[in-house]
């Protein structure tokens, strides 16, 4: 997907492709989290002394590492969202200047504190291989957090695009069903619950295979690091909604961003 060429960008065959391959980096990343215990002191606020610094330690990594990334450019890409939006530092490269894709509010569509919340109360602890503290493993705990908590939040976000290329495709639909703010309809409208399907078991089967040694013959019946029905459940629970959330809080406000004329033509 090329953020420089809108019309690729637009096509919800690539935008369900770049969905299908964010899964890898979600799995990967979940069995990576799951080698450590479940760290309850790395979520708990204020556990540790940062000077300057209200929040858990979780929070105090991140906002590090956002700020590092910040300053190489990482949130002026369309499909990159900040939990940190207000504390970012400027960027030391040359800025980019992208083509306009998503409507202009798109950066305030951020349901980022929801993916932190369901990821540290829901997450954690189902994938984690042990309740309890791991002294010596509490940064590693942290630093794979941010990878998962980043790599969710990519997906999640990325409804602002399956949002706006729906949109476009059927601008009569949207323009009415956003004009009575009808959001059962809207939610009805974007639903398409075979691709849901779909998804949940392409990541059983994901899970399955990339949480065993290959090596092993099935006959060795390796065990798996990471339960898939878990993960399924996760994106069934969690993230497709969450998804859904991000496409609807976009298109329920799509009319800010709309011609007069193109309106009226509709209504
Ligand atoms: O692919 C779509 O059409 C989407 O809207 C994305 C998504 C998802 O989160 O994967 C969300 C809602 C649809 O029911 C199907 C899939």
């Amino acid at each position: 997907m090329d953020f420089t060429k809108p019309e690729t960008v637009l096509d919800l065959n690539n935008i369900r492709q770049a969905l299908v391959r964010m899964e890898d980096s979600i799995v990967f990343d979940l069995i990576e989290r799951s080698q450590f215990f479940s760290s309850p002191s790395v979520y708990e606020p204020n556990k540790f002394k940062i000077p300057n610094f209200n929040g858990s330690f979780l929070d105090w990594a991140l906002l590090q590492m956002e700020r590092a990334h910040s300053q190489i450019r990482r949130y002026e890409a369309p499909d990159e969202t900040p939990f940190f939006p207000n504390d970012l530092l400027p960027t030391i490269l040359p800025s980019i200047n992208y083509p306009k894709i998503l409507a202009n509010y798109a950066d305030e569509i951020n349901v980022n504190d929801n993916i932190k919340k369901f990821y540290v109360e829901e997450i954690v602890p189902q994938i984690s291989c042990k309740e309890g503290e791991q002294q010596e493993n509490l940064g590693s705990v942290s630093t794979q957090d941010i990878e998962c908590l980043q790599a969710i939040s990519r997906r999640i976000h990325f409804g602002k695009f399956v949002a706006e290329a729906k949109y476009q495709n059927d601008k009569p639909l949207y323009i009415k069903l956003i004009k009575e703010a009808d959001v059962d309809g809207i939610e009805a409208s974007i639903t398409n619950s075979a691709v849901e399907q779909k998804i949940l078991e392409r990541l059983v089967i994901k899970a399955e295979s990339y949480g065993v040694d290959p090596s092993l013959r099935y006959s060795q019946n390796p065990q798996s690091k990471i339960n898939p029905q878990v993960i399924a459940k996760l994106y069934k629970d969690w993230i497709i909604p969450l998804t859904k959330k991000v496409e609807i809080d976009y298109l329920l406000r799509r009319l800010e961003d709309e011609d007069q004329s193109q309106i009226e033509k509709y209504v």
